[in-house]
């Protein structure tokens, strides 16, 4: 058996993608749509104020294309307060005018592969810090599931370990090539969900996203390796716009 890779876990995410049914919300009557509004207001900021506590962070998205209209990140130190955000959210009297296409459940995860053999990644703050990251204010976000291939030519899975860590060197360092252009979140999912990983990135220019993407795909781990679920791409949604969006739908 090759050597099992160590990783570390931080906070619990939920990826909550969700769809508006607009024939339903249009057939509210303009007070009630008000009303469903502002009570859908409440609870995102009641989300977003887990960050300030040290207690987690949330994301809200408006997603292009048709897979989805809103996308909500919560990180969460529990899955069990992540289900307390589905049940949340679920009892608003907007969440009846929406369905979920999908959902996403992982644990924000680092891995060995870089940490020099003998030390403790633990001891270092910065590392910490990236376990219970805040989410990006970047203006766009892109996520996709991925897997590591189990082929029984390529399977990952039974490679040595130093081959695997030559190979997530050279994918570390394409990513930081893009420093300060892309944030990162990589999320684990073995055993938790349907993927291996969630790749959740964040950029101020989606353009970005295909730049890095594509280059990693030229790269050996993504071209043996890697095998990609469906992507999401989105745009970060402020209360202002959310509200527009939501009245320009109608007025439309
Ligand atoms: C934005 C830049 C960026 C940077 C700097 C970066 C760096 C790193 C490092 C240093 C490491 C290894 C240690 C750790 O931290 O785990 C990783 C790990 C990982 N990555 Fe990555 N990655 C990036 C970006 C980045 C992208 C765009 C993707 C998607 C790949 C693609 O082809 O579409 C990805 C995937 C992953 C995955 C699935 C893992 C876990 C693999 C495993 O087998 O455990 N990643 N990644």
């Amino acid at each position: 058996m090759s050597e099992a890779v160590k990783t570390y876990e931080g906070w619990y995410a939920y990826h909550d993608f969700r769809k508006i049914d607009w024939n339903r919300w249009k057939s509210l009557s303009p007070e009630k749509r008000e009303e469903v509004t502002r009570e859908l207001l409440e609870v995102l900021r009641e989300f977003a104020s887990v960050e300030e506590k040290g207690g987690g962070s949330f994301g809200q998205y408006a997603v292009f294309g048709h897979k989805a209209d809103l996308l909500f990140i919560h990180f969460r130190p529990t899955l069990d307060e992540l289900n307390e955000v589905k049940w949340r959210f679920d009892k608003t009297a907007f969440a009846d005018v929406t369905s979920a296409p999908t959902s996403f459940i992982s644990v924000v995860e680092l891995s060995a592969y870089t940490v020099p053999p003998g030390t403790d990644p633990l001891s270092d703050p910065a590392f910490r810090e990236r376990l219970q990251p805040s989410m990006p204010k970047a203006k766009y976000v892109c996520f996709y599931p991925m897997d590591k291939r189990r082929h029984l030519s390529d399977n990952w899975y039974m490679l040595p370990m130093e081959e695997r860590r030559k190979m997530m060197k050279s994918h570390g360092m394409i990513g930081r090539s893009y420093a300060g252009r892309v944030r990162q979140i990589i999320t684990g999912s073995i055993g938790l969900d349907d993927w291996e990983w969630g790749v959740s990135l964040f950029a101020d220019d989606p353009l970005t996203f295909k730049k890095i993407v594509t280059e990693m795909r030229f790269d050996e781990v993504s071209a043996r390796f890697g095998e990609f679920g469906p992507f999401y791409t989105g745009a970060r949604l402020t209360e202002e716009k959310l509200v527009s969006l939501l009245k320009e739908q109608i007025s439309g």
